[in-house]
């Protein structure tokens, strides 16, 4: 037909059609000691946030010059991602927007939209369900959808890839990070020390109800999941060392107002408790997060790492996947899984574990808000 509008990627169909872009999609954070207050203020309007626990915040980020290594961290995961699949043949922009500081979602969406793309697929820096760790990504997505419809732009249409917490792109590198921390350990404490799987301590009200169905148990999703990926990690580091270690999860980087109850125990009260059970040493393996970003370098490498310092524990800590090619190499794994599943498919489904694969499509009801707001990429 010669009335045909101009459709330039339909003659050219990449493995990810019906995806025209990849959108990497993070927390954001200060780059420069000016930027430390504007940003707190960004990630805590509205959150009910005391202001004793800001200023804290806001010393952690002064102690390291008011600069936070995540952005530094997501341009190097953008290499990666970028040169995977250059490597690999898939012809797929990749972009990069924040929640919480420049380069803001809102900019690197009216970006794309203006370069043409319509659908897009988000990689958010999360790999856990939760509040915090999903749907408010989500709220985030749908707001700056809305600033591009009140432009008379076109507004594309997103979906963010699944939960990634059990690829095993994403577990591999983990499981090498805890044997890389034991080796790091005085050899006469490596065969007793013990795991200490962190992540980020959220309300138990937000965890009881995270994820898409009640039935996880007390913690919900959020705590089944990172169960889940530390009897995966811990197992496979038992197979490598032929040694049995206890572990367990615990919690870190609480916030919140004191009367309300987060998950527990805080990793400093684990180190105590622990070492006074007669643990020789501690490795720290901050699962909860994807690259060493400041709740990895203050809260364990500076604040743990001082409590042990204290009672004299050996501790050390395994790294985050953070720009790992392997976990590259998940991320197009699930690009394409899903760019499959959405052309009529059925693709192989990556995950370790007892859980399975997480669902694609977030179902009504998943990870609520306290103060419901639209939400992008989910049926509510
Ligand atoms: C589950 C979760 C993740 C993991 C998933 C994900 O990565 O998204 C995460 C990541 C991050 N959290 C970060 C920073 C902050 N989080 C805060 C506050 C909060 N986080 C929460 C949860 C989570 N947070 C919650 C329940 C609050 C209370 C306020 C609220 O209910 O919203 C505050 C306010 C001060 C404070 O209270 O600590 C800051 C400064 C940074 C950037 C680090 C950097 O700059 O390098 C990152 C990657
Ligand atoms: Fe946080």
């Amino acid at each position: 037909m010669s009335d045909q509008p101009d459709q330039p990627d339909a003659a050219a169909p990449s493995d990810a059609a019906p995806y025209d872009a990849l959108l990497l999609l993070s927390f954001g954070g200060p780059e420069g000691p000016d930027d430390v207050v504007p940003f707190l203020e960004n990630v805590t309007r509205g959150r009910g946030i005391p202001r004793e626990r800001l200023k804290e915040v806001g010393k952690h980020y002064f102690l390291f010059g008011g600069v936070s290594p995540i952005n530094a961290q997501n341009r190097e995961l953008l290499d990666a991602l970028r040169k995977d699949f250059a490597d690999h043949g898939l012809d797929l922009p990749v972009y990069w927007g924040n929640r919480n500081w420049a380069p803001y979602l809102t900019d690197t969406l009216r970006e794309m939209a203006d370069a043409g793309h319509r659908r897009i697929l988000v990689l958010a820096t999360s790999a856990y369900a939760s509040y915090s760790g999903c749907r408010q990504y989500r709220e985030n997505l749908a707001a700056s959808l809305a600033v591009l419809a009140e432009e008379g732009r076109p507004v594309p249409r997103v979906d963010k890839l699944r939960h990634y917490f059990n690829h095993p792109g994403f577990v591999e590198p983990m499981t090498d990070a805890v044997l890389a921390a034991l080796a790091e350990l005085p050899a006469e404490v490596r065969d007793g020390a013990r795991l200490a799987f962190t992540t980020h301590s959220i309300p138990t009200s937000a965890a009881d109800t995270s994820g898409p169905v009640p039935g996880h148990g007390g913690g919900g999703a959020y705590v089944a999941q990172h169960l889940d990926t530390a009897r995966v990690i811990a197992d496979a580091v038992r197979e490598a060392t032929g040694v049995e270690r206890p572990w367990e999860l615990v919690y870190q980087s609480r916030s919140g107002a004191p009367h309300i109850p987060w998950l527990e125990p805080d990793i400093c009260d684990h180190l105590e408790d622990v070492h006074a059970a007669g643990a020789p040493a501690v490795v720290m393996v901050p699962i909860g997060f994807v690259s060493d970003h400041m709740e990895v370098k203050y809260d364990l490498d500076t604040e743990a790492a001082a409590k042990a310092g204290e009672l004299g524990l050996p501790v050390a800590r395994a790294a985050t996947v953070g720009a790992d090619p392997r976990f590259a190499a998940a991320v197009r794994d699930l690009v394409l899984e899903r760019a499959a599943t959405e052309r009529g498919l059925s693709p192989r489904r990556c995950a370790l574990g007892a859980l399975g694969p997480s669902h694609d499509v977030c179902p009504a009801g998943c990870c609520p808000a306290r103060n419901p707001l639209p939400a992008a990429a989910g049926l509510d």
